[in-house]
């Protein structure tokens, strides 16, 4: 698809943005256990469809549920229908899903008593699963590698016998997650204490009729402080959205204030606009272990707007729907600029005029198509495969007309 783009007649923008597929995804299996548990809002990503689906299939006999691309829906409906006695199912995903590890959440199941076996590669979906009752209650387990393994024990533990205490290994990654999970748990009344390396998640059996709203997406509202941070004027008015938020991306607002892009929080949305007299820095540094899913917004901005940058704590990135560091510094070097890639880092050196005329490879990553579409405020691009944005954001391309990116 061929974008470009026309300065819009109003600076004025005002829109509404899907609810966040992490949490949507969090209170599905919560509603799992739960049934009394109302959910307003959920996200229309894919990712919380396939999740939906997976939750509401029959496992009258053994059952093959496919998850697509959604590493949240892998890994949390793992645990559950581990614990989930008297069901068999075949769990299995998209060829990526099958390359993305899953050894470490496995490894804990069993060890709390699951039955869960490989069917093609050895710590990779597919997975055989017959459900029982878990029987533990303390488990130890790596953290640096997907916090989402953590959160899918943590989101069954409620139903084990005298729940479940978790201790964390090693340095933890995407710690916001966990605190995501934590506060969703204590929102329907299951009691989560939380001391750094160690959860405790007690056990629950019933919740009183409880009616959650979920809140709007914060990673998907990256890509618009993105683009108003390339743009020369305009402000916006993106809902719903609240200060004290469960997502770790809100600190979106604090990173974009490097850009010269305001946060206001108004009753229940958020209003951006660009400070006066703003100065770019030539450079910029930062660490992005607890926020991975803005690398790649963030690398494209600072390539939009010329400044160097430092992006640290990005060892996840290689595990994610594409390999994400090799995929920022293939796709950004086609500008002209270069990128230096470690295991965990990249290191960004901008050029003064870009190539024009390029053509981004999507490599299945919804965030790929999403974190470079702003970049045609500077300059005519091409996105190969957009429909990958369904995934977190199905009517992104729609918000972006919004904003004169056609
Ligand atoms: O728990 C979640 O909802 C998520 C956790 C993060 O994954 P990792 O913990 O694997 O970094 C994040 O990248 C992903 O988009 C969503
Ligand atoms: C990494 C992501 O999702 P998941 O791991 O749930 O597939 C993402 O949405 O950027």
């Amino acid at each position: 698809m061929k974008l470009s783009f026309t300065t819009p007649k109003t600076e004025q923008f005002q829109f509404e943005i899907t609810g966040s597929k992490s949490i949507s995804n969090r209170y599905l299996i919560l509603q799992a256990l739960f049934p009394n548990l109302n959910l307003k809002g959920l996200s229309n990503s894919d990712d919380t469809q396939v999740l939906q689906k997976a939750l509401s299939a029959s496992l009258q006999e053994t059952t093959e549920i496919d998850i697509h691309h959604a590493g949240t829906a892998m890994r949390f409906s793992t645990a559950f229908f581990s614990a989930l006695p008297g069901c068999e199912v075949i769990l299995t995903g998209s060829q990526r899903m099958q390359e993305r590890p899953i050894g470490i959440l496995v490894e804990a199941l069993r060890s709390l008593g699951a039955d869960i076996q490989y069917i093609k590669n050895e710590g990779f979906p597919p997975l055989k699963i017959s459900g029982k009752p878990l029987q533990k209650e303390n488990i130890s387990i790596s953290a640096d590698v997907s916090s989402q393994y953590i959160t899918a024990l943590m989101l069954i533990a409620p139903s084990l016998k005298n729940g479940l205490t978790i201790h964390l290994e090693s340095k933890v990654t995407s710690k916001p997650y966990l605190k995501m999970t934590a506060q969703a748990l204590e929102s329907v009344g299951v009691h989560v204490e939380y001391d750094g390396n160690s959860i405790r998640v007690h056990s629950k059996t019933k919740i009183e009729p409880t009616t959650i709203s979920v809140e709007s997406d914060w990673s998907s509202v990256s890509y618009f402080y993105s683009c108003l941070a390339l743009m020369n004027a305009g402000n916006m008015n993106i809902s719903t959205f609240y200060k004290d938020s469960l997502q770790g991306d809100s600190r979106v607002a604090e990173f974009y204030q490097l850009f010269g892009i305001e946060t206001h929080f108004k009753t229940n949305f958020i209003q951006l606009s660009k400070m006066d007299n703003f100065k770019l820095p030539q450079k910029i540094e930062l660490d992005l272990n607890d926020t991975p899913d803005l690398a790649q917004t963030i690398a494209v901005s600072c390539l939009g707007l010329g400044v160097e940058c430092f992006l640290t704590g990005l060892h996840t990135l290689k595990v994610k729907e594409t390999d994400r560091l090799v995929a920022l510094k293939n796709e950004i070097e086609k500008f002209g600029a270069e990128v230096i890639i470690t295991d965990e880092s990249l290191h960004l050196k901008p050029v003064d005029e870009f190539n024009s005329e390029v053509k981004i490879e999507t490599y299945q990553d919804h965030r790929m198509a999403m974190a470079f579409a702003p970049l045609t405020v500077k300059t005519d691009l091409e996105i190969l495969n957009p429909e990958v944005v369904s995934k977190s954001f199905p009517d992104f391309w729609d918000k972006m007309r919004v904003l004169g990116i056609r």
